[in-house]
């Protein structure tokens, strides 16, 4: 397949972009051209015609017959040209009849816009029904794809309604907003007490699919088991994908549209079940990751001096914007109580905080009010912060093996989590800017657990001395020119 130079733009400032005046929308002015060099194979469903035809993808917005008001929404954005993943999934998204989609694109190639103008275009604003969802697996992730909803449909009629953990007041009638976005436990749950009519549903889209699906211990993977009480929507999802499903209108089609940056091989073919019959856009398995992100390692002595190194690395982290994983939420807040004790400002955000702390706490982050937030894998996935330019594993991803064996109960934290290091270190170098990754190494194990996770993603992962400060820092400046 050709290689396209032309498919990755770097987004201009919003008020920078032609303000959607009268007259017919414009295009963005020139931004600065990224070149992308990453491939992607699409597979067509109906296996007709040649999938690298100029047919198949769209250089511009015009191009893809969207409404006037859709185009004026996108410029406004500041959006002048289709993304690469854009300009592959546009065309085949839109056509009609609609087809099902599993589209995977690299993290922060604008896969977003590819699935709400898709929704966006497929609402008939007579109606007042329901005829989008959208789930994703944090409220964080689905207040953001909210905000783009507003964003891209700003001069359209779109109502919108979340279906998000607490949003929604108790004895709420029956909504009627077009687009729905939300989480899975309160989504299944409104459209089970009938609150959400699914009646009149046109797309329903999957963000952050794989994780979703993942169906654990199905087929020949039986071993490969997460825990849930760290991804507790995995297990919504497990308990409620086939009802879920099921609830869904019978009487006329519904586009699935299923997106992700990783699609490991045991959840793709479930996922082929899940949106049967679909387009596929895939990547090579060696360009998983961005090229923009330069990653490192630092090698600590034990779980103190990986304290020691953040504190050091502290002037580092805030010259833009630093989120920092770790394995639990009791770490999150511990290292980040510490570090507030001795006075650096930082912020702690997990899934056990409520609701509307949760909220503050990711707005304040986005606003850039606050410069590091020490996390979990709550939002190692879809965040969208363009000012974060580095990340921290402090603790590398790990994934929950059960125990193999006669008798074997429990399980154990032994195996690198490759898919969501892919998404934690993509929360940087989001849309061709640069961004690094370290990772915090202190014994044998998590070195052969890195080495692993290089091995995986065909990335090199480079060390940084940590009793250099000055070459530390020299490094990152260096690495983020
Ligand atoms: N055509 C475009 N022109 C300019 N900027 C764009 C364009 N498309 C998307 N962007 C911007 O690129 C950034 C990343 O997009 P988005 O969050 O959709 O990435 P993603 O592929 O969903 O990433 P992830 O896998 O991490 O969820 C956003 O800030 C978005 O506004």
């Amino acid at each position: 397949m050709e290689k396209d130079a032309d498919g990755f733009y770097t987004p201009i400032a919003p008020d920078a972009a032609s303000a959607a005046g009268d007259g017919p929308p414009q295009p963005a002015p020139n931004s600065e051209l990224i070149k992308s060099t990453f491939e992607v194979t699409v597979t067509l469903a109906d296996q007709q015609g040649d999938p690298n035809s100029p047919l198949y993808s769209a250089k511009t917005f015009e191009e893809l017959g969207l409404h006037q008001d859709l185009l004026r929404g996108i410029y406004d954005m500041g959006f002048s040209k289709p993304s690469k993943i854009q300009e592959r999934a546009l065309p085949l998204l839109l056509a009609n009849p609609p087809t099902n989609m599993i589209g995977q694109s690299q993290s922060g190639t604008g896969k977003t816009a590819a699935f709400v103008l898709t929704m966006l275009s497929r609402i008939d604003f007579t109606k007042n029904t329901t005829q989008a969802l959208c789930l994703a697996p944090s409220r964080e992730l689905a207040r953001q794809i909210m905000s783009v909803v507003v964003a891209m449909g700003k001069f359209t009629a779109v109502q919108t309604e979340y279906a998000i953990k607490d949003n929604l007041a108790r004895d709420s009638g029956p909504i009627t907003a077009h687009i729905i976005v939300g989480t899975p436990g309160t989504m299944t749950d409104l459209m089970r007490k009938r609150i959400i009519n699914v009646a009149d549903i046109k797309v329903f889209v999957l963000d952050e699919a794989d994780n979703m699906l993942d169906q654990d211990g199905l087929g020949d993977q039986t071993l490969r088991v997460k825990k849930y009480e760290h991804q507790p929507y995995l297990f919504w999802f497990k308990m409620l994908t086939p009802s879920f499903q099921s609830m869904l209108p019978r009487d006329h089609p519904v586009q699935i549209l299923l997106f992700s940056a990783t699609f490991p091989d045991h959840v793709r073919s479930f996922a082929s079940k899940f949106a049967p019959g679909s387009n596929k856009i895939e990547l090579q398995k060696e360009e998983l990751s961005v090229s923009g992100i330069r990653q490192f390692y630092m090698d600590c002595r034990n779980e103190e001096h990986k304290y020691d190194i953040l504190v050091r690395l502290y002037a580092l982290l805030t010259i833009g914007q630093s989120i920092i994983f770790c394995q639990y939420k009791h770490t999150a807040d511990r290292i980040s109580a510490r570090m507030t004790a001795e006075g650096h400002k930082v912020a702690s955000l997990h899934g056990a905080k409520d609701p509307a702390e949760r909220d503050a706490i990711i707005d304040n982050f986005r606003d850039g009010r606050e410069k590091v937030l020490i996390t979990t894998n709550v939002i190692s996935r879809g965040i969208d912060i363009l000012q974060v330019n580095m990340v921290v594993n402090y603790d590398l991803p790990l994934m929950y093996e059960r125990n193999t064996g006669s008798g074997g109960e429990g399980g154990h934290f032994d195996k690198p989590d490759i898919e969501t290091y892919i998404h934690r270190i993509g929360r940087t170098g989001r849309f061709g800017r640069r961004g690094i990754s370290i990772n915090f190494v202190h014994d044998k194990k998590t070195w052969l657990q890195m080495e692993q996770i290089e091995k995986a993603t065909g990335r090199k992962i480079m060390r940084i001395e940590t009793n250099d400060v000055d070459e530390m820092e020299e490094k990152m400046k260096e690495a983020l020119k």
